[in-house]
């Protein structure tokens, strides 16, 4: 599985997946397609959309993401100043370095589920989980 070190920006120093903020005008496909060309120089293809992520920071700080998985891309994996590339043996995913909840949806989502789920976070630390199967 082809995941990213964020070099900058909320989880600056986690591993996660290419991602970011949605352009005006852009669907969250569109979005999910740009950050990772954007990110590790790569095109993701065969999309799946599998998840809403919702998170509700103790600051008030709050956001929605939408997680999809791609089953290929065209490009070579390169490092930017956003992010360094790293493989990863789908049995050998790197949960503490990545953030907190991502251990209680990603083994789900890897195993073919789809998910809704709230969480709060005080920082880097989660506080709460609901996590549905759908
Ligand atoms: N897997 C996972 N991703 C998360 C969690 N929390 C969280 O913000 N993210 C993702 C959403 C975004 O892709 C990224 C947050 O980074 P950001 O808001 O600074 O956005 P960015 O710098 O990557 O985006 P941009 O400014 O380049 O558009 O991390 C989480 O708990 N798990």
């Amino acid at each position: 599985m082809l995941l990213i070190r964020k070099k900058r920006g909320l989880g600056a120093g986690k591993i996660n997946g290419p991602g970011g903020k949605l352009e005006p005008g852009e669907t969250p496909l569109q979005s999910a397609i740009r950050e990772a060309q954007e990110e590790i120089g790569v095109t993701p293809s065969q999309l799946e959309e599998r998840g809403l992520l919702h998170f509700q920071f103790t600051d008030g700080y709050s956001l929605q993401c939408t997680v999809f998985i791609a089953r290929a891309f065209t490009g070579e994996p390169i490092e930017t100043p956003e992010a360094t590339p790293m493989w990863f043996d789908i049995d050998g995913v790197p949960y503490d370095d990545m953030w907190e909840d991502d251990q209680y949806w990603l083994p789900q989502v890897l195993a073919g589920a789809h998910f809704i789920a709230w969480f709060e976070f005080d920082g880097e630390k989660m506080l709460s989980k609901d996590v549905r199967f759908v």
